[in-house]
């Protein structure tokens, strides 16, 4: 697989989503800077997380402006793959990649914490290798991840299958308490009616390694893989 990840002005998660495809998955990763138009026939592209455009006007709503989303859009469209991390989930709203947005904490506090979520559907490429209602730990870093739709786009994602990840409290509930931001129904993370844009608040790429607290997210990337030695190519 070759990866590739997206630098726009103030990303930070760069460098840990490069690290975690060559590093930790030993497979091909480059870095795509915003003001190009050329993806280098990557598999896979990331959008990273952090703090493009310094969150100015709203998180991602600058980003999506940058020329490379041209191409990330046009690869998105012929079915290719897109992993919105964060910052990145921002971003693929923004982009009309994936419906709805994501608002300022209901705390107005920027949360970084391990939390708990709830695998809602393995029927997607980003998710075959885990099992429905495994509660995975993974970590999340972000002042606005409060996941917002209107009721319709609600409706639609619940009953296509495409909520993907649900924040959930260790007993599996998807309770208040265990919502770290106040999004609608707890959804942390969701996936467009194609299948092939994920976008999720928690860092899947920082949760693949015991030193770091988990190694949840690898099943995440193996899915990826799984799905493209299946012969399902952009
Ligand atoms: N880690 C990140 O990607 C941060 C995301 C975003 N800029 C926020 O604070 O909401």
């Amino acid at each position: 697989m070759k990866a590739g990840i997206v630098r726009f002005p103030g990303s930070n998660c760069d460098e840990d989503a490069f690290h975690a495809i060559a590093d930790i998955l030993g497979q091909e990763a480059v870095y795509l800077w915003h003001k190009d138009h050329d993806l280098q026939n990557v598999d896979l592209v990331i959008l990273p997380g952090g703090f493009s455009y310094g969150d100015y006007l709203r998180a991602g709503a600058i980003a999506r402006f940058s020329p490379i989303m041209q191409e990330v859009v046009a690869h998105a469209k012929r079915g290719g793959l897109v992993l919105g991390i964060c910052n990145g989930f921002q971003i693929a709203c923004e982009a009309g990649l994936l419906p709805g947005a994501l608002l300022r904490n209901v705390s107005l506090r920027f949360v970084s914490a391990p939390v708990d979520l709830r695998v809602e559907s393995i029927a997607t490429r980003f998710t075959s290798q885990y099992h429905v209602g495994q509660i995975i730990n993974v970590p999340v870093a972000h002042g606005d991840g409060r996941y917002t739709a209107d009721a319709d786009t609600l409706a639609r994602l619940e009953a296509e299958g495409q909520v993907v990840f649900r924040y959930v409290s260790a007993n599996g509930d998807a309770s208040d308490a265990a919502n770290p931001n106040g999004s609608q129904r707890n959804i942390a993370g969701i996936v467009n009616a194609e299948g092939n844009v994920l976008g999720m608040m928690p860092h899947p790429e920082r949760a693949l390694e015991t030193a770091l607290g988990s190694v949840d997210g690898i099943p995440l990337f193996q899915s990826i893989l799984e799905s493209l030695a299946g012969g399902v190519r952009a």
